[in-house]
């Protein structure tokens, strides 16, 4: 017997001979079924190139990777472990050219399809307009629909007009010889179903196809594995009712109420034991989710105790929930011999914007961090051009940031002059920055290019030497809004962009920043307990280099021991000791279905809809916690432009509903359990426990 397994998922790995479907609970070891089937097939004799195991993302791909090596060493790395889109991306490559693909055809990002549909439509459209019809014509996409057939089915003009669009986008596409991410799923499809020996080829070479989250799968993935495993059926599909949280991006529970219809042998497997979270954590979990309809009914328990109560922590605005967030992790590190690792922490959140507060007050406790499922705030590129500048007044030798700083803003030095300069500093083993000061440059370089280098120079040293002097808050902000005007940075921003609304938003956040940096210089800072000035006043400079520290800091330590940001979405399938779920607001989570802050919902069939997928994302977000939860709210909240009054989110109040009704006691109910599974096991086909 694998050790490491109940009973219900020893069922689930020796079931290999047909379909099975695992349906469970967060946290009952659903991925660990997948992990451990993939050994126990290889066990049981299958070539691991026959198995394919397919996650969400690549790096929950990675990590099903590292587990399955630990289980069975180096064949694991033969196991076709991918997400959907990886799959496509092998299946396109291998016999793409029956679509008329090259085998070299390109993957469109994101950002390139917003720009093919800008100048599809003629090019006039702003950004903003050109995402909405990209995300509708995904939609269709991935619910099987090509361009012809959207406007066939088109309710009114403004879906005609999206989908003739759509018709001339496939055009474009054909032509660059490219597809997008839609496609990745659209044309494996396409290949399976209209060329039988492409699907005899994968169906022989496959036997046996692992899916896990499949309830957020959507409609053409549902064909794709249908077609993939053929009517024998040979697959495991391991997922949770409660977690589908992608409805807003096709996927949909039908793929689940289907699979017994499209493959009567199917065995479904019921795991009701969390490994995960303590019963405090859990019975938060089953609170909320309760409202939501079920598809079957579902019991989750937990043996590991009653655990810490969840804590509930209201905040006056966002950078005070953020302060009280760093403030419980440095209390519960304090309180624990030895502290637990910084990895043991992650703060989530509903939306990527939510992570700057945190972001900044976990800099100012120079604590480090990761941000997943979005960019740092300190990552996006105007804030790290203005760092490259700070970087060279504390280190010269700095290349990257010279190379940086001297193109932001571009100041009509080339690619040659700074080719050149390149050569001559590495001839002469120098820093491009020493390099410029060089006696024997002059020899190297004609004139006008030499002048422009050195005025960089000259400038970059006058620059150190002001924010050496410049003291206190008012007269960084000074300095940082002359330097500013001078190397003429907004204009630069808004050359470099297409859109006016981006443009104006990076301004944003290089005004936010310089603005936070100056408060750094006026010494509001290294207080978490709530606002109070501890600290004398700051040189400039002083403040850059703790910034420009931290900067190469988080870089080194991506990865490492280091406090997890994410967004819940993002958070799918992980778990941590301890977390935080912050914005826990009325009007954040569930997000505004309405504009009163969700007191008098509309109860239409669409927010209802809505609703219950804003309660799955809570009880995803929740069931991260292992052993500590904390879940705040803030007293305001952003609406528009606005700040509003706000409400703790509805969920609050249901998650602690029962904290004090009376709870079964779970282990009567899993010695029935054991007893009722001990007999299916032995009767179970394949079963060898
Ligand atoms: N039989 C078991 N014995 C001990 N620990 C287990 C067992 N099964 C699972 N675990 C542990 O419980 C935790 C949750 O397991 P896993 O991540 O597989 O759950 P899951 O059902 O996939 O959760 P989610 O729904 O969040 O994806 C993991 O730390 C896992 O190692
Ligand atoms: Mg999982």
């Amino acid at each position: 017997m694998s050790p490491g397994l109940n009973l219900a998922q020893l069922r689930a790995v020796h079931f290999t001979e047909g379909p099975c479907l695992v349906l469970a609970g967060a946290g009952s070891g659903k991925t660990r079924v997948i992990t451990h089937k993939i050994a126990h097939l290889i066990e049981r004799g299958m070539a691991p190139k026959a198995i394919a195991a397919i996650t969400f993302t690549n790096k929950a791909a990675a990590e099903m990777r590292e587990r399955a090596k630990g289980l069975i060493g180096r064949q694991a790395k033969d196991v076709l472990i991918c997400t959907f889109h990886s799959l496509g991306v092998r299946l396109v490559r291998e016999d793409g050219k029956l679509l008329g693909l090259k085998p070299q055809f390109s993957i469109l990002d994101s950002d390139d399809v917003t720009s093919i549909l800008k100048d599809a439509a003629g090019g006039t459209t702003d950004a903003a307009t050109a995402r909405q019809w990209q995300w509708t014509i995904s939609l269709w996409k991935n619910i099987g629909l090509t361009g012809a057939q959207a406007l066939a089915q088109a309710k009114d003009d403004h879906e005609r007009s999206i989908a003739l669009l759509m018709q001339r986008y496939e055009e474009r596409l054909t032509a660059y010889q490219s597809v997008d991410f839609d496609d990745l799923i659209g044309l494996p499809l396409k290949l399976l179903r209209d060329f039988p020996e492409v699907r005899e080829k994968w169906q022989r070479q496959l036997g046996h196809v692992l899916v896990d989250e499949y309830q957020d799968t959507n409609a053409t993935q549902y064909e794709l594995l249908k077609l993939l495993v053929g009517e024998r059926g040979h697959f495991t599909a391991v997922g949770d009712d409660d977690q589908s949280i992608y409805g807003w991006r096709g996927a949909t529970l039908d793929n689940l109420k289907k699979l017994p219809l499209d493959y009567p042998a199917l065995q479904v497997v019921k795991l009701e034991q969390n490994y995960r979270s303590t019963s405090a954590i859990l019975r938060a979990a089953n609170n909320v989710i309760g409202p939501n309809p079920k598809l079957f009914p579902k019991t989750l328990f937990s043996e590991l105790g009653e655990g810490e109560p969840v804590r509930v922590v209201d905040a006056d605005s966002e950078e005070h929930e953020a302060e009280r967030a760093v403030a419980r992790i440095q209390s519960l590190r304090a309180a624990a011999n030895p502290p637990p690792e910084w990895k043991s922490f992650a703060i989530l959140y509903r939306a990527n914007h939510q992570a700057k507060p945190f972001e900044k007050a976990l800099r100012r406790a120079s604590i480090p961090y990761k941000v997943s499922g979005g960019t740092s705030f300190f990552d996006r590129a105007e804030i790290r051009d203005l760092c490259a500048w700070f970087r060279l007044w504390i280190n010269q030798d700095d290349d990257p940031a010279f190379l940086r700083a001297i193109t932001a803003p571009k100041r009509g030095i080339g690619h040659t002059t700074l080719g050149a300069l390149g050569q001559f500093a590495t001839q002469h083993k120098l820093s491009l920055f020493a390099a410029l000061f060089s006696p024997m440059l002059p020899a190297a370089l004609p004139r006008r290019a030499l002048d422009g280098l050195h005025e960089f120079g000259r400038y970059v040293n006058d620059l150190e030497y002001r924010a050496r002097q410049t003291l206190g808050a008012e007269n960084a902000r000074g300095f940082l809004a002359d330097w500013l005007k001078e190397i003429d940075y907004e204009k630069h921003l808004y050359d470099g962009e297409d859109s006016e609304k981006v443009a104006a938003a990076r301004w944003t956040n290089v005004l936010e920043f310089c603005d936070w940096m100056a408060q750094r210089a006026g010494g509001q800072v290294d207080d978490t307990a709530g606002g109070v000035v501890t600290q004398e006043a700051k040189s400039l400079l002083e403040v850059a280099q703790t910034i420009a520290l931290l900067s190469t800091l988080s870089d080194r330590e991506k990865d490492q021991d280091v406090v997890t940001l994410s967004t819940l979405h993002a958070s799918k399938g992980l778990e941590w000791p301890h977390v935080v779920l912050a914005g826990v607001t009325e009007g954040m989570l569930p997000f505004k279905l309405d504009d009163d802050g969700g007191r008098q919902l509309k109860v239409s069939d669409e927010t209802l809809s809505r609703l219950q997928e804003e309660r799955r994302l809570m009880y995803v977000g929740i069931t991260r916690a292992q052993r500590t939860l904390a879940v705040s709210w803030t007293k305001k909240r952003k609406k528009g432009r606005e700040m509003v009054a706000a409400q703790p989110s509805r969920f609050i109040a249901e998650m602690a509903l029962s904290a004090t009704t009376a709870r079964e006691d779970p282990r009567e109910k899993l010695k029935a359990l054991r007893a009722e599974f001990a007999r299916k096991v032995a009767a179970a086909p394949g079963a060898t426990a």
